[in-house]
């Protein structure tokens, strides 16, 4: 079952200017999603369109299997969302700040310190909550949207900006409200780095298209296998490969082909002896998911 799920979603700010077309998002329940795109991928419009901040222009948003368009306010009282900064009294402490939202979400009181807890901001006192770090305010967004016991996170790039223990801090704290609370996370980010390893599933995005989704060893397993060959002149050797293979490449010294077979291993290093080639190494390598993540977007992003 996906807690989230998008059909065909359009969306451009002016005509001509196509930012989303057609993304299909699946979000399993109780998933961490990382939602992957450059800078201008189409990220945030995708998460104001499901929150109900954009109006849709044509597809379907379905949240926990109801579309949005006729269930816009249960449903959106099973989101917890936080959408660049968030928002706050700056004067006002995090107790104080947190009372005021508890009081229009009408929730238990017993929540404030419920959040405040799982949050690590219990311990902040009388500090206004502008003093804060920018990290400490980012659980503040975290620990607000919490407020109303939701069961779907939202989250665009929270860590922006944060340096990297704050990083961390953040992604234990999604990781415990995923494992204990089991809820579900849909977080955006631009860096490969940041969300391998820490998310379940990953949708990368570009140019307002979804070019994967899946979990990340589906991802892994497009990766490229190469053939990577070490010589005394990578140059001339990447000439005599290259009517064989034209993908082949120089990579720090090194030529990297898709050519792998045995037979044609052994023809590309008689080829570069008979050139005077001298062949040092040939090993092989699969596509780290960096160069596989560039490889998805294309070189010009
Ligand atoms: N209000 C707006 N009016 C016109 N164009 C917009 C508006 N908001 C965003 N855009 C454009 O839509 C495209 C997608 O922007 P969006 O913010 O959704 O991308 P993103 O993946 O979240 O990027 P970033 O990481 O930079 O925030 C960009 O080209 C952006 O300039």
């Amino acid at each position: 079952m996906y807690c989230l799920e998008t059909k065909g979603l359009y969306y451009q700010y002016a005509q001509q200017q196509r930012i989303l077309s057609g993304i299909d998002l699946k979000v399993p329940e109780h998933s961490i999603y990382g939602f992957l795109g450059p800078n201008g991928a189409g990220k945030t419009t995708t998460m104001r369109l499901v929150l109900g901040l954009l109006t849709s222009q044509a597809g379907e948003i379905n949240i926990f299997g109801r579309p949005l368009a006729a269930n816009r306010l249960a449903i959106l009282r099973k989101i917890g969302s936080l959408i660049e900064m968030p928002s706050f009294y700056a004067h006002l402490t995090v107790t104080e700040n947190l009372r005021i939202l508890q009081s229009i979400y009408r929730t238990p009181v017993s929540r404030i310190q419920y959040v405040l807890d799982i949050t690590g901001l219990n311990h902040t006192g009388a500090k206004p909550v502008g003093k804060f770090s920018l990290g400490m305010k980012q659980r503040f967004g975290i620990a607000a949207s919490l407020l109303h016991s939701p069961e779907l996170l939202i989250l665009d790039e929270p860590t922006n900006g944060l340096d990297p223990n704050g990083m961390i801090e953040v992604w234990e704290l999604l990781r415990s409200l995923n494992r204990q609370e089991g809820l579900s996370i849909f977080i955006s980010s631009h860096l490969l780095a940041e969300i391998e390893r820490r998310v379940t599933h990953l949708g990368i995005i570009h140019k307002g298209e979804l070019l994967f989704q899946g979990r990340l060893d589906e991802l892994q397993s497009q990766a490229m296998q190469y053939t990577i060959l070490s010589t005394s002149d990578p140059e001339r050797a990447l000439k005599l490969v290259q009517p064989f293979d034209d993908t082949a490449f120089i990579d720090e010294r090194q030529l990297h082909t898709k050519l792998l077979s045995a037979d044609s291993i052994a023809a590309m290093s008689r080829l570069l002896v008979q050139h005077e080639v001298d062949l040092y190494q040939i090993t092989t390598q699969q596509e780290d998911l960096e160069h596989l993540f560039m490889h998805l977007i294309g070189p010009n992003s």
